[in-house]
């Protein structure tokens, strides 16, 4: 099926110069790592590094989460040997999620990875078939495929967390391709997200711009803008003060008078030390995300307080997780959207809204925390 879906030939001459080191922590991709990548696509190049290819009931005793935190030792190496890597991508336990990185570490948020491959699709032999259907993300992901979908003339779904909705979606036959914030990036060759495809896909669009993964972003967004985004997990908190955190907020952007409720952002903005013009701070809403499905009319409420400034600036999300195996997750996510500085620093960039989430929430206080367990 990958043979049909990528051109092999096209990958296989790329990779013979572009060493990269995939890293399968120790999950269900070991098999595929080996047969796709090691015996075919990477044949050529002994460079390329295979991590943790046997599949382990306890996955060697590490967490098979593919994210800066659990997939650590895969970013080390790409820091450690900046001039010899040129790629890398790591899987979760069950395969469906990856994480995508460029030579010294640099890091593709998945958000922009999937804006990437938007902009690059027709690339793809199986979407030269297809043709491109539609696009897709959840909420709390970023708006950088919107930008793509504007200027391609897509439709783009903005749907809750979790995959079912895009499963809807692409049986209606509404949509190419998908992903979420969360790692997970898929397209309608099947009806999941598929980490090793996703890593094709975008090893695809390096293969035939020949070019690398940090020079690929910053030409995407010269070309479409940049969503600057942050998503900070509080994992295995105290379930009830979570979802009093929650309701408080709720209540808190419901109920104040949204000059007041501009002045408190204003002002942490300030404490901050990186406030933008107070004017860029005005909201245009908020609210907590509803979904009304196009195609079976279901409706999906209370999934995610948003708090969205005016002209595009940017938003903040709050959630509870839905997945967390311990104790309850809180997720914060950050955006701003720039159309002009777009080679800054992601947690420069976002220093104020980090601040303004905090004093709208209290989090730190209510929590019982000092600060985020994952960072992405
Ligand atoms: O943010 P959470 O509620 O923990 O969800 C994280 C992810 O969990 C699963 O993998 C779902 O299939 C995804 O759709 C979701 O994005």
């Amino acid at each position: 099926m990958v043979k049909e879906i990528f051109d092999f030939g096209l990958l296989k001459e790329f990779l013979n110069n572009f060493p990269v080191v995939i890293n399968a922590m120790s999950g269900v991709t070991g098999p595929y790592v080996r047969r796709i990548f090691q015996e075919d696509l990477c044949s050529g190049n002994p460079k390329s590094t295979f991590l943790n290819t046997e599949p382990l009931p306890d996955f060697g005793g590490h967490h098979p989460d593919p994210n800066l935190t659990y997939a650590a030792d895969l970013v080390k190496i790409l820091k450690e040997n900046p001039e010899l890597y040129q790629f890398g991508a790591a899987y979760d336990g069950d395969g469906d999620r990856n994480m995508l990185l460029g030579a010294g570490g640099f890091f593709v948020t998945p958000s922009d990875a999937l804006a990437v491959l938007a902009a690059n699709l027709t690339t793809i032999p199986y979407f030269v078939k297809t043709g491109v259907k539609g696009l897709a993300r959840s909420m709390p992901t970023s708006g950088a495929v919107d930008r793509v979908g504007k200027k391609l003339g897509l439709n783009v779904y903005e749907v809750p967390t979790g995959w079912k909705y895009f499963g809807n979606l692409m049986d209606a036959g509404k949509l190419s391709l998908c992903g979420e914030e969360s790692f997970g990036t898929g397209s309608d060759h099947i009806r999941e997200k598929d980490g090793v495809w996703a890593s094709l896909a975008f090893l695809s669009v390096l293969a035939n711009k020949k070019i690398g993964v940090k020079e690929l972003l910053e030409n995407h967004w010269k070309e479409f803008g940049r969503n600057y985004f942050l998503r900070l997990d509080y994992e295995n908190v105290d379930g009830e003060k979570a979802n009093k955190m929650i309701a408080d907020l709720e209540n808190k952007l419901k109920s104040t008078n949204p000059e007041t409720l501009t002045q408190e952002i204003v002002n942490a903005a300030k404490e901050s030390g990186a406030a933008a013009a107070p004017e860029k701070y005005k909201i245009a809403f908020t609210d907590n995300f509803e979904y009304t499905d196009p195609v079976d009319a279901s409706v999906a409420k209370g999934q995610g307080l948003r708090l969205v400034f005016e002209n595009g600036f940017g938003r903040l999300v709050w959630r509870l997780s839905g997945t967390g195996s311990s104790g309850a997750t809180v997720r914060v996510y950050l955006e701003k959207c720039d159309d002009v500085s777009v080679l800054g620093v992601t947690l420069d960039s976002l220093k104020d809204l980090v601040e303004i989430s905090l004093k709208l929430t209290s989090l730190h206080e209510v929590l019982g925390v000092t600060g985020p367990t994952v960072i992405t």
